[in-house]
């Protein structure tokens, strides 16, 4: 039987880690770390995700600033707001909650977000820097994995990770922080997605499977190899009868892999966590200006 990455753990270790960073920086008469989203539109899982970044931002002692916008603005109104937190020398960092509704530019809106200020490591520049193995805001997700690796001690230096998935946020950006120099790093990457015919053959092979699809239960345990280490992105609401009217689920079939792999992250509690924690970090990073 596996054992657990608990991410809700670590982030926990790492919040208390900003917090005191952020204790003394208060108590040295300096003004908090200021964090600002912007939230359009009215998606149910998109207000859920803001209202706990403002949570954790109360957790560790930053300032938060939530902007919240009817899905009737308009793109180049949304960039004038952008050009406003860009040029507030009160805030740190800040993002912009996606998806942004249809029909609006993402790339557009991304781009425009300065890249001193884009804590969630979207913009160009800071996944160019990122793949240049530059200091750079690193995108929260691939960089919570990082982490949650790193603090287990789990070994990737000449392992073969399969990443499912090549989003933007989250499979690219992952692929390259693994085949890196480095501890967490070091890996033999294979990216695999829509397009790749028989998956199962490489992950099979895989001493890392991370999986970020959005695909409900997609990996299962006939598809890795004993002993592997098994990471799921995967956060989809899946509607049930329950007070709630949805509960969460992974793209691992948990069940039958917790049976085959070494290490497991569970849904929830797993890399979810770990996503909110390194949005922290980065904020204390930009305050700190160190790049
Ligand atoms: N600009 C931008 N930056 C993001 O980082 C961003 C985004 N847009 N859009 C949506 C995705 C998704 N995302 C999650 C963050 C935390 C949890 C999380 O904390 N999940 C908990 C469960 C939360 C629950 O119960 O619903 C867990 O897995 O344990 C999940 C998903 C950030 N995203």
């Amino acid at each position: 039987m596996a054992q657990i990455l608990d991410g809700l753990k670590i982030s926990k270790d790492i919040k208390q880690e900003i917090k005191s960073e952020v204790d003394e920086i208060v108590s040295s008469g300096q003004r908090p770390p200021h964090l600002a989203a912007i939230l359009v539109g009215e998606n149910g899982a998109s207000k859920a995700y803001v209202s706990s970044k403002v949570k954790d931002c109360k957790e560790v002692g930053f300032k938060s600033s939530l902007l919240k916008f009817n899905d009737t603005i308009t793109e180049t109104e949304l960039l004038s707001e952008i050009e406003k937190l860009n040029a507030d020398s009160d805030i740190d960092g800040f993002i912009v909650q996606l998806p942004i509704p249809k029909g609006m530019d993402e790339e557009k809106v991304i781009e425009a977000i300065s890249p001193e200020k884009d804590v969630d490591g979207f913009h160009p520049e800071n996944f160019g820097r990122m793949a240049l193995e530059m200091e750079a805001y690193l995108p929260a997700t691939p960089y919570g994995i990082m982490t949650l690796l790193e603090r287990y001690n789990i070994p990737t230096q000449g392992k073969h990770c399969v990443v499912i998935g090549r989003s933007r946020i989250v499979g690219r950006p992952m692929s390259i922080l693994m085949s890196t120099k480095g501890n967490p790093g070091n890996a033999t990457v294979t990216v695999v997605h829509s397009h790749t015919q028989n998956i199962e053959e490489y992950t099979k092979s895989a001493d890392i499977v991370i999986v970020a699809l959005g695909a409900p239960k997609y990996l299962k345990g006939d598809m890795i190899k004993d002993g592997a280490v098994i990471i799921d992105v995967g956060i989809s609401r899946v509607e049930d009868e329950g007070p709630k009217g949805y509960h969460l689920e992974g793209d691992v079939d948990f069940d039958s892999c917790v049976e085959k792999a070494s290490w497991i992250t569970p849904v929830p509690g797993g890399v979810g966590p770990m996503t909110r924690a390194m949005l922290m970090k980065n904020t204390l990073l930009a305050y700190k200006r160190k790049f």
